[in-house]
């Protein structure tokens, strides 16, 4: 094929390069190129007969060279296709910097930047005569890069500008080509092409995203709204738009004002900090919470329902009460069927559909707090947390803490963000306030203020938190006795005493000792029996500790019994203590400490009789006991045997019985027995 000839000139090297690489490939097979740029200098004599120049800037610079040449083209010029894909990767809005060695030709740039559909960005042309841009850190030139203003710290070259189609079409033209054209037209819109499949990738990936996203915060069971920094709609779910009544179509892009958006919650929007608003809207009980994204100076607001908000709280409280604040008895729990404590568990059960508070009084270890668990359990409020404090039990200063919580830095060594106290954890449940009996005059004027107010104040803190908190208090102390000393208030005790519960002591209700006894071995998963002897023992004890020394009794016994019965050998050996008759109650222990030596080297010996009688089944009659200390060296009249029992039946240490059963030794004899061996 003929090659015909062409002289290019530009202005820079490297315009001259890339025009001339750009000819070479649309149309090299046919056109012999001779290339030059003024910045190298040209040579004195153009030989070709036609003439392409860059530019107009380039025809005025060699104008007077060229008088002889007829076929001069001024080219038309347009972007590098192939490079705009570096633009496409900056986000919708930046503002960018257009730089080329004049400003008429950056705007002429910025023009055919538009044209093909950049519009993401916002353009600004450089002029050289301004000298300063502080809202710029991105500049874009078409290989100018050495014009670029120095403190732009991001720069990006999309080349040289390259020959339009205009210009190619004028060359086939021109050298009577036009069988050619459609090869070198599609040779040109390959380049295109290549952008716009650029384009579309680009396109399809972000309305990919844009769908992930939109499923992502549809699928969000709650309402959520943006806002950008131009305060436009960016982000409105499908539950913002069930709870506004606006689809979502028409909302994004739009201000909260044009969304007309009733006025409390658009002013709440637009201008509080933080913290939740609770808005009817629409008619629906919503909490409105709004945080503002300070990087990209966005706001980002979610709409809860406050049905949904309360089934999450209740959630939380649900894991709260898995994690110990939980009622653990029932009224099932409560062991007795004895009519005291029938009637009793009959007053617990109604009392527990109140919600007044209660005072459950009773003696140490009458099962106080097992009841205030019980009555929760039947309240209304059983999902929500069950939480016992024992106000004897802790230093007043950590009480305190523990039942008001503090705000951070309300005292040395306060945990940072504060503490929620009891009375804010069990919002919603039931606080039991055991011993309630022992706490300080300021707890008592604290939780009088709390009880009132239904409000606390955290320590350190200012704001009133609103609480919705059962109390239950138990006290064994007599409180009546504690006001006339001056030492519990009668305002508390009247507000804590709304609903009375006043529980029998063991000793009110014996019958329930075998049920009792039974239900501690059960517990224990043992298989044992238990000797009548040791039950009428523990049935006629005194029990001064209640259930709770019974049960300290069964479970000492079961572990040290021989795993098949409970016998007399196994009574604790320190069995006085568990007896609780203490020197001031008992004649007997008064007179004990008058006792003369052989006095009570008699009682010990007799005692001890009785007891192995008892042990071995064998009736403990006067006569065996005389018969046996025949064997000693205390010997005693029949008479002075008499007196000796009767003295211990008058204290409980024995039980005389006519026939075979004979005289029985009482867990206090066994006590007393003990410690009259121990003072040996
Ligand atoms: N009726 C009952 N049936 C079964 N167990 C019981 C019964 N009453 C009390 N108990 C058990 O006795 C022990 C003491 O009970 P609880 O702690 O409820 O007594 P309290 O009156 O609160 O004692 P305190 O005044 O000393 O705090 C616990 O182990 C409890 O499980």
């Amino acid at each position: 094929m003929r090659k015909y000839t062409l002289t290019l000139i530009a202005g820079t090297i490297e315009t001259k390069e890339a025009l001339t690489k750009q000819l070479n490939h649309l149309m090299g097979e046919f056109l012999h190129i001779h290339s030059f740029a003024v910045d190298e200098g040209l040579p004195n004599q153009l030989n070709d007969e036609t003439i392409l120049l860059s530019s107009n800037h380039v025809l005025q610079e060699v104008k007077e060279m060229l008088s002889t040449h007829s076929n001069v083209i001024v080219a038309n010029r347009t972007v590098n296709h192939e490079q705009l894909d570096k633009l496409l990767e900056l986000e919708k809005g930046k503002k960018v910097l257009v730089v080329n060695d004049f400003k008429e030709t950056a705007l002429e740039l910025i023009d055919t930047l538009l044209e093909i559909g950049l519009l993401h960005l916002q353009y600004v042309p450089y002029d050289s005569n301004k000298r300063y841009y502080n809202d710029i850190d991105i500049a874009i030139t078409p290989g100018e890069t050495t014009i670029i203003p120095k403190y732009i710290p991001h720069k990006i070259d999309i080349g040289v500008r390259l020959l339009d189609v205009s210009t190619i079409l004028k060359l086939v033209d021109h050298y009577a080509l036009t069988h050619m054209s459609t090869v070198v037209s599609q040779r040109y819109i390959q380049s295109f092409i290549h952008l716009n499949q650029k384009l579309l990738h680009a396109e399809k990936q972000a309305e990919r995203l844009r769908l992930h996203l939109e499923n992502v915060v549809d699928a969000v069971d709650e309402g959520v709204l943006a806002l950008n920094e131009g305060r436009e709609v960016t982000v409105y779910n499908a539950f913002a738009a069930k709870v506004f009544g606006i689809p979502q179509q028409e909302a994004i892009g739009k201000s909260i004002d044009e969304l007309k958006v009733q006025k409390d919650v658009a002013t709440f929007i637009q201008q509080r900090q933080g913290e939740d608003g609770l808005f009817t809207i629409n008619g629906i009980d919503v909490v409105v919470h709004r945080l503002e994204l300070s990087q990209e100076k966005a706001i980002v607001v979610t709409i809860k329902n406050v049905n949904q908000a309360i089934e999450i709280e209740k959630k939380v409280k649900k894991e709260q009460l898995k994690s110990g604040l939980v009622a653990k008895y029932h009224f099932t729990h409560i062991i007795g069927s004895h009519p005291t404590i029938k009637e009793t568990k009959k007053i617990g059960e109604k009392l527990a559909k109140s919600e007044l508070p209660v005072l459950i009084q009773g003696e140490t270890g009458t099962g106080k707090e097992l009841f205030a668990h019980a009555i929760h359990h039947s309240s209304f409020r059983h999902t929500g947390p069950f939480l016992a404090v024992n106000c004897s039990a802790i230093t007043e200063t950590l009480l305190e803490s523990e039942l008001f919580g503090y705000e951070e830095g309300a005292f040395t060594g306060a945990q940072r963000g504060g503490k929620r106290g009891l009375f804010e954890l069990a919002d919603g449940g039931t606080i039991f306030l055991d011993e309630i009996g022992d706490i300080s005059p300021n707890l008592q004027a604290r939780l009088l203020r709390v009880l009132q107010e239904k409000e606390v104040r955290r320590i350190g803190g200012e704001k009133l938190i609103p609480i919705n908190v059962r109390v239950v208090a138990a006290t064994n102390k007599n409180l009546q006795a504690k006001i006339v000393k001056g030492e519990f208030r009668s305002d508390l005790y009247y507000r804590l005493n709304v609903l009375s519960l006043q529980l029998p002591s063991l000793v009110e209700r014996k019958a329930d000792i075998p049920l009792l006894v039974e239900h501690f071995i059960n517990q224990s998963n043992q298989t044992v029996d238990i000797e009548h002897t040791v039950m009428d023992m523990l049935i006629q004890h005194k029990w001064e500790g209640n259930i709770r020394e019974l049960k300290n009794t069964i479970d000492y016994m079961l572990t040290v019994c021989n795993g098949e019965r409970l016998t007399l050998q196994d009574i604790p050996k320190n069995w006085s203590s568990f007896t609780h008759s203490t020197a001031e109650d008992s004649v007997f222990h008064v007179k004990q400490s008058s006792l003369t030596l052989m006095e009570r080297k008699e009682y010990e010996l007799i005692l001890r009789i009785i007891k192995r009688c008892n042990e071995n089944s064998q009736a403990a009659s006067r006569r065996i006991i005389s018969q046996e200390m025949k064997h000693t060296d205390q010997v005693l009249t029949d008479q002075q045997i008499r007196h000796r029992l009767n003295a211990l039946e008058s204290h409980s240490f024995i039980t005389k019985g006519r026939g075979r059963s004979g005289t029985k030794i009482t867990l206090q004899g066994i006590g007393f027995l003990q410690s009259l061996e121990e003072k040996r």
